[in-house]
């Protein structure tokens, strides 16, 4: 019976990362997606951005859009200093299923909460599933069409601060116009692009880190 690519993910960070060491795990999968199959994760290129970003940022709560493997909840939540966590939501129960693997694997349960469902239904409800009352950071890295309603469902919600930050991944490569467009001409943005390339590729793609001011 054939595996899928998520699966295959998977079977090489059991095999070539140890057991509790995120960095091992994160460079396992770039490794598998560079000398075996393509992969969706951020990648080991905007990475290191996001990484610098979560870093100044040092969020005391963070959400993450759209988890897939959990590469880059490994990234994140590697990062965070102790007593903080990570909620990220993902919408394929597949994809879900093995990221709280990858996650395990990486030794970084207790300090990421994966939420299945879909965004637009969850958003609303995080103030009181968890307990928190704004996100210090977000990062989008979900399905494009939902970045923009998303955000204003975060603005509603009333679920960020003045300074909180957002990250979008991929607003070059699938490319999120509407949202870049907002929050680029939005006088309640202060909003800045981090040119890149499109994980393990040529292809140009950049992240957009936008500071709500409130
Ligand atoms: C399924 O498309 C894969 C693909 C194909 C070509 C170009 C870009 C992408 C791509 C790259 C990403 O980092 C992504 N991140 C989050 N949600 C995505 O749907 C996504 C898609
Ligand atoms: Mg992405």
């Amino acid at each position: 019976t054939s595996s899928t690519r998520p699966q295959r993910l998977l079977r090489a960070v059991q095999r070539k990362a140890t057991k509790g060491d995120p960095q091992s795990v994160i460079s396992a999968i770039d490794y598998f997606c560079r000398n075996s199959e393509w992969a969706m994760n951020v990648g080991d290129e905007k990475g290191p951005i996001l990484d610098s970003v979560v870093c100044e940022v040092s969020p005391a709560t963070a959400l993450e859009l759209g988890t897939y493997c959990g590469y880059s909840s490994v990234r994140i939540a590697r990062l965070l200093p102790v007593g903080t966590k990570l909620i990220t939501l993902e919408f394929h129960p597949d994809y879900a299923c093995i990221a709280r693997q990858v996650i395990q694997h990486a030794g970084l349960e207790d300090k990421i909460f994966l939420v299945e469902g879909a965004s637009g239904d969850l958003i609303p409800k995080m103030a009181d599933m968890f307990g928190i009352s704004t996100f210090d950071f977000v990062f989008l890295d979900h399905w494009k069409d939902r970045y923009l309603p998303d955000l204003k469902l975060l603005e509603e919600c009333q679920l960020l601060r003045k300074g909180s930050v957002l990250l979008a991944d991929n607003v070059i490569c699938p490319g999120t116009p509407d949202y870049l467009e907002y929050v680029r001409n939005s006088p309640r943005y202060e909003s800045r692009y981090f040119q890149s390339h499109l994980e393990y590729t040529k292809v140009e793609d950049g992240l957009e880190k936008s500071v709500f001011l409130g």
